[in-house]
This record gives structure tokens, sequence and C-alpha cells, in this order.
């Protein structure tokens, strides 16, 4: 048991069981006070292309046809994709209580930077900070309304932006998204300490592109090699929630605009591990 002290220069370790611990310093911003929002989930990758924002429409999609109000932050804003999955288009109207995000036709409440561009091939050239704030932004002066789970499309990798993300909302846990790869390995404990570091604690793994069903004969083809996610997820001590294959069907409706058809079976488990 720690010796109890007023120290501030103690270790973690040193102050493991000290009621007097330090606590991280929080950065939380405040959300629009026209939202209530109850659980904030990220979904996180290493690198980027891993199937991400697939994850996070595919959670969402999960949770609202469970009955419950749901959100999608696209927080990725140099690659937003979530609009389109949707078929989303126009721009979000506001007022001066907030802007008001648009709604999926199964009823998901979204907010992107690509329904605030004048078009949706508008490049979004910003420095670092611009990005981050984009995102504050997204919690501060968007109008979420009552939801039960916003999901946060979070930006790929450990920089700036999903730095901010981390340290502005109150998230109260992620989905680490990775592909078979030996390399994700390396890229899925970078993005599972730095969920450790920002004490958010990780639900779960899911792992994409895991196989190919051959279409003739039904065999899986491993076309990026042998998974590894066992032995991560042993690692790291977090649950696997499912291994998506490369799916033609699913793929084809989130490219034609419509993912609010989409129930992705394979990652069912999921909703045993969002915090109710
Ligand atoms: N399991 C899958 N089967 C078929 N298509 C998929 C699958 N997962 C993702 N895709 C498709 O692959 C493309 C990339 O996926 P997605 O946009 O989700 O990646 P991402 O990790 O969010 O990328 P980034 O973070 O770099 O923007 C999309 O066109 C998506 O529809």
């Amino acid at each position: 048991m720690a010796k109890e002290c007023n120290s501030t220069s103690c270790t973690k370790e040193d102050c493991a069981g000290c009621s007097q611990a330090k606590k991280p310093q929080s950065f939380q911003v405040a959300a629009n006070e026209f939202s209530q929002v109850k659980k904030v989930i990220g979904v996180i990758s290493g690198k980027g292309g891993v199937g991400k924002s697939f994850v996070t429409a595919s959670l969402a999609n999960m949770m609202a046809a469970k009955g419950y109000q749901v959100g999608i932050m696209d927080a990725d804003i140099t690659g937003p994709s979530i609009p389109k999955m949707y078929g989303i288009k126009g721009t979000a109207k506001a007022s001066d209580d907030g802007i008001y995000p648009m709604m999926a036709q199964n009823g998901i409440k979204v907010m992107s930077i690509n329904l605030l561009l004048p078009t949706e091939e508008t490049p979004v050239i910003w420095r670092g900070p611009v990005l981050a704030n984009t995102v504050k932004q997204f919690w501060t002066d968007v109008i979420w309304g009552d939801l039960d789970y916003l999901f946060v499309d979070m930006p790929p990798g450990t920089g700036d932006v999903p730095l901010t993300a981390f340290q502005s909302l109150p998230i109260d846990g992620v989905v680490i998204v990775s592909s078979p790869q030996d390399l994700v390995r390396m890229i899925v404990k970078k993005a599972y300490n730095m969920a450790d570091m920002m004490h958010v604690p990780v639900l779960g793994l899911v792992e994409n592109y895991s196989y190919v069903k051959c279409p003739d004969c039904g065999k899986e083809i491993k076309i990026f090699g042998e998974s590894h996610i066992e032995e991560i997820a042993q690692e790291i001590q977090v649950p696997i929630l499912g291994k998506m294959p490369i799916d033609m069907e699913l793929a084809r409706k989130a490219d034609c605009g419509a993912f609010h058809e989409i129930q992705n079976l394979y990652i069912e488990k999921a909703y045993e591990v969002m915090p109710k």
C-alpha cells in the first residue's frame, strides 16, 4: 500500500493506492447546451484505410436497430466518409443555438465537415490546430439533442487531432480496428497505449479484411495472411469483437450511399461490451 502524502512529484507507481494521487489534468469541453449525450464511443485505428468508418457506422446501425438514439461524429476531418456512406447530401443548417446534425434514413444523426463545405469534393487543407478545433466544435457547437450513443469516427493515427478528440470529449470507451498483417501488432499497440495514456477503456478489437469468401466454392481466402489478432488481444487483455471479411455486398451498399440498410452481423458481439 502506498504511503499517503501531499507530494506533487510522485510517479504513477509510487501513487498506486494513494487517495492523494495526482489525476490527469482535464481538457474536456462542455457539450452544446441542447445536447444530452449519454455515452460517447470512439472508434480508432493506428493507421488509415483499415475500415474505421465502416466499423463506426456498423456499430451505430447496430445500436439504432436495437432502439437506441444514435449519432455519428465524423471526426476524420481530412478524410470524411460518413455522409457519403449514408447518402446524406446538402448542407447542415445552423441557428444562434448551434449547428443541426443531418439525419440518415435509419434515424442516425450525423455531423461531418462534408456537411459544412460548399461541395463534398472541397479539400480540407488546414493546419493541425484548426483541424483539432473543428473536432472540439463538433461537440460544443452541434445540437445533438438526446442521444444514447454518440459514435466518434476518430482521425487515424496518434497525432494532434486524435489527441484533441481524446482530451476534449468525454469518451467512455474505444473500439480499435485493425487488419491482419503482422505490422498491425505494433500499430494496434500504439492505439491501445494512446487510449491507456488518456485513461480511456478499450472495449475491444475488430479485425477487418480478415478473409474473402470464394463465391464459387465458399473457401475462405486470407489475402493478407494469417491473423495475429488472438495473440494481440491476449497481450493487451481486450476481447475480440469480430472478424470481418471483405464483403462485396457490404462494400456496394457503402459505395452507393445505402449504409442505413446494413446490419453487420460480423461484429454483433460488440453489443455486449457497449457501456449501458
Ligand atoms: N469488410 C469490408 N468489406 C468490404 N468493403 C470494406 C470493408 N471494410 C471497409 N470497406 C471499404 O473500404 C474503404 C475504406 O474503408 P473506411 O473508409 O471505413 O476506412 P478508414 O479506416 O475509415 O479509412 P481512413 O481512416 O483512412 O479514412 C471504403 O470504401 C469501405 O466501404
